[in-house]
């Protein structure tokens, strides 16, 4: 857990090793309490050195601890006593030196990092703040502005007994913590962390050390117990837990070896698979972008090397133009090692391509599919190879969005996708292993959730306070303003195709019922007026002009609304906002456990890190399915069952049976929901 030698007969050598990263565990406390101890009692000793195993200094507290009651040695007395000692004690720094391994290179009199070393506070992802003295000695060190600022940034330090510097403090203090404040909570919407990093910095301004440690620490104590901090320590957890995928046939992450991809192609230069390309050439990938026509090929080859260019000039680094090629020719594919087709979301359409990708690849080439929604399989089964073919699902923009559904068909081979995985991986993405079932589960958790938002409408509630609701639940855009962004047309299309609305409905449907259940129509009216969001200038709400951003209520959406609640004799009642969060979010957890019962998705993990990196779900919320588990199972089964009886024409309210089976259990902790799962079929 800590080495301890002597070198040259004078020095102490303490080396942290507790692979992988030497987080600060009760064991490596202890060890190193019981190092530093001998290195001072040891007259030989003239100095002290700490370093860390295998090129990592320390990657801070062992979060896994945060859990349990705290044991072993507390890590505060012990980084008093590591800067208090009587002999000059050196941080050799390489790799990360983050968290508590951070506030441990500040107790040190001296600090050597090497050029690589990362330095940072990152507690406020985690729920917490630097509670091992780093809001009190870092802005001594440094400065208020800089210690607040260093939350994201690496800074290396040379200074001694930090603790007993006054803080350089500007006259303007108040007025500086104000800017920070109201950035960070326009930021970091209800995110408490951030704001009592805050307070605890004033400290530093205004205290004493001894005053300013002690308030730390009270910050901490109410951090630590908060639910924010569990939802934020689990998305850690959740998002390592999410790359560890796992087939029913034993194949998995740690026994499939990927192939190397060193070329690939995209079918389609249409806002996704540009999306794609640049994500691909951005990883070092030769990249074939394949178009149809002349004109859309030239379109989307200087629309590419524009966002190319502009993120290189952004990161500093030269664009990989050498990387690309732009072609109207199938037959130039012949050679590559995987293929992302990206073209329209038809079926039909994306059945020629498949057929015609297997007549020109070579046989060993890997064949994606990017759609949203529609069967793998089925695209699978046109083909020569159909172990070789797996679903790529992207999300837009896709060189910006960094989730990646890897759907597995039932034919998709294990090699094909720990490829489809670690090609993810490789291009930043935070790649989910998921089913093959209409949407998979992004996009099919998310029409209970539309649905609810539509309802609550004809129920009398407006756009905005929807999205109100919403944004102050965490999200930075609700669901209506998320629409509009997005685009309402994709929906409607969707919709004329399953013979939901147009002129393909079954004229037996009486109005608002579809299939039997309960259907909304105000997004189809809305559609037929030609409003299909901040594209077009008007869609939930108006803009300035077609494609500005700034969403103002719209009074003709509010006619709409009270022309069709006349029209169906609905009398509008007031919705609190407690309504919209429990009916929009128990819904999406509800459907969410059908996935889980369906072995559509392996774990609740994945559910939670697909929303929170594809859909906007607060991270401080935890996810979905963490934030049911906060609420309570049996509070989330009671309401949803008072919502269905209430609207027993919505299937989507039912409770599903495994929520119903985990209350019976006594509601057990998410992370071990798998062990109610294993008896049912995976799809995985
Ligand atoms: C009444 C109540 C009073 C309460 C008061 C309580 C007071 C308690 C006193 C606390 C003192 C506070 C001390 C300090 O201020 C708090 C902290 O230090 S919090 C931790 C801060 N550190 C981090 O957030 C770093 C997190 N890690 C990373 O960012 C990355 O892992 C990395 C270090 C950059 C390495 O990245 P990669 O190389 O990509 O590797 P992975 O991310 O895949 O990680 C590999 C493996 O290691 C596990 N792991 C990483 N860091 C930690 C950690 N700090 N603790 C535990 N485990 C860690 C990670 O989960 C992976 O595990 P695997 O998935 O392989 O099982």
């Amino acid at each position: 857990m800590a080495r301890y030698e002597l070198v040259k007969r004078s020095v102490a050598l303490i080396t942290l090793t507790n692979p992988p990263v030497n987080a600060l565990s009760s064991a490596v406390r202890h060890a190193m309490a019981k190092s530093m101890e001998q290195a001072l009692n040891d007259p030989k000793v003239t100095a002290v050195v700490i370093c860390g195993e295998n090129g990592r200094f320390c990657g801070g507290a062992d979060i896994r601890e945060f859990a349990g009651p705290l044991r072993g040695p507390p890590l505060v007395p012990l980084l008093d006593a590591i800067e208090a000692g009587e002999k000059p004690v050196v941080a050799a720094i390489e790799g990360v030196a983050l968290g508590g391994g951070f506030e441990l290179a500040l107790v040190c009199h001296y600090c050597i990092a090497h050029f690589k070393a990362r330095l940072g506070l990152p507690e406020v992802t985690l729920g917490i703040l630097p509670a091992a003295g780093g809001t009190q000695r870092l802005p001594r060190l440094i400065g208020i502005p800089a210690a607040l600022e260093l939350i994201t940034t690496a800074k290396p330090l040379s200074s001694r007994r930090v603790s007993m510097l006054t803080t350089p403090c500007p006259p303007d203090l108040d007025a500086l913590l104000e800017v920070v404040t109201m950035e960070v909570k326009k930021k970091a919407r209800g995110v408490m962390a951030p704001l009592a990093c805050i307070q605890a910095v004033r400290a530093a301004a205004t205290m004493p050390y001894s005053k300013g440690i002690k308030r730390e620490s009270e910050l901490m104590a109410t951090l630590f117990n908060s639910g924010q901090a569990r939802a934020l320590q689990y998305c850690f957890f959740a998002q390592r837990t999410a790359g560890k995928w796992t087939l029913p046939s034993g194949a998995q992450w740690n026994n499939s070896k990927p192939r190397e991809i060193r070329s690939a192609a995209i079918i389609g230069l249409g806002t996704m698979g540009r999306g794609i390309v640049v994500s691909l050439a951005r990883a070092g990938i030769s990249v074939i972008a394949v178009e149809s026509e002349k004109k859309l090929l030239e379109t989307g080859k200087q629309m590419v090397i524009g966002m190319l260019e502009r993120d290189a000039k952004r990161r500093g680094v030269s664009a990989s133009l050498n990387l690309l090629k732009f072609t109207l020719s199938l037959q130039d594919l012949k050679d590559v090692d995987l293929v992302i087709e990206a073209v329209f979301e038809d079926m039909a359409l994306k059945k020629r391509v498949f057929q015609e990708l297997s007549k020109v690849c070579r046989p060993a080439t890997l064949l994606c599919t990017n759609t949203s929604g529609l069967d793998v399989d089925a695209l699978a089964g046109v083909t020569d190879r159909p172990h070789l073919v797996v679903g790529m699902h992207f999300f837009s923009p896709a060189h910006v969005m960094k989730l990646l559904e890897v759907v597995c068909g039932p034919r998709s081979s294990s090699e094909t996708i720990a490829t489809a995985m670690s090609l993810g991986k490789r291009m930043g993405k935070v790649s989910v292993a998921v089913g093959n079932c209409p949407g998979f589960v992004g996009n099919r958790m998310l029409k209970p959730y539309l649905d609810q938002a539509t309802f609550l409408l004809e129920e009398g509630a407006t756009p905005e306070q929807i999205d109100k609701a919403l944004e102050d639940f965490g999200f930075a855009m609700g669901v209506f303003r998320m629409s509009d962004l997005a685009g309402l047309d994709v929906g409607w299309r969707i919709r004329k195709e399953s013979g939901l609305t147009g002129p393909d409905v079954d004229p037996k449907n009486p109005p608002r019922r579809r299939h039997g259940r309960r259907y909304c129509p105000i997004p189809d009216m809305v559609c037929e007026q030609g409003r299909f969001g901040q594209k077009t200038g008007r869609g939930w709400y108006m803009y300035d002009k077609p494609g500005g951003t700034n969403a103002k209520p719209d009074p003709l959406i509010q006619n709409l609304l009270e022309m069709y609640r006349s029209r169906y004799a609905i009398q509008p009642r007031n919705i609190s906002d407690k309504e919209i969060i429990e009916r929009c979010l128990f819904a999406l957890a509800n459907e969410g456990f059908r996935i889980l019962e369906d072995g559509i998705a392996a774990r609740p993990e994945d559910i939670d890190v697909i929303y929170l990196f594809g859909y906007g779900f607060p991270r401080h919320r935890g996810g979905p399915m963490f934030y049911a588990s906060m609420v309570g199972l049996e509070r989330v089964l009671e309401r949803l069952e008072h919502y269905h009886q209430a609207h027993p024409d919505v299937p989507h309210l039912e409770p599903s049976p495994l929520l119903k089976k985990l209350v019976a259990c006594g509601s057990p902790s998410v992370q071990t929901w798998r062990e109610h799962i294993k008896t049912m079929h995976s799809h995985l």
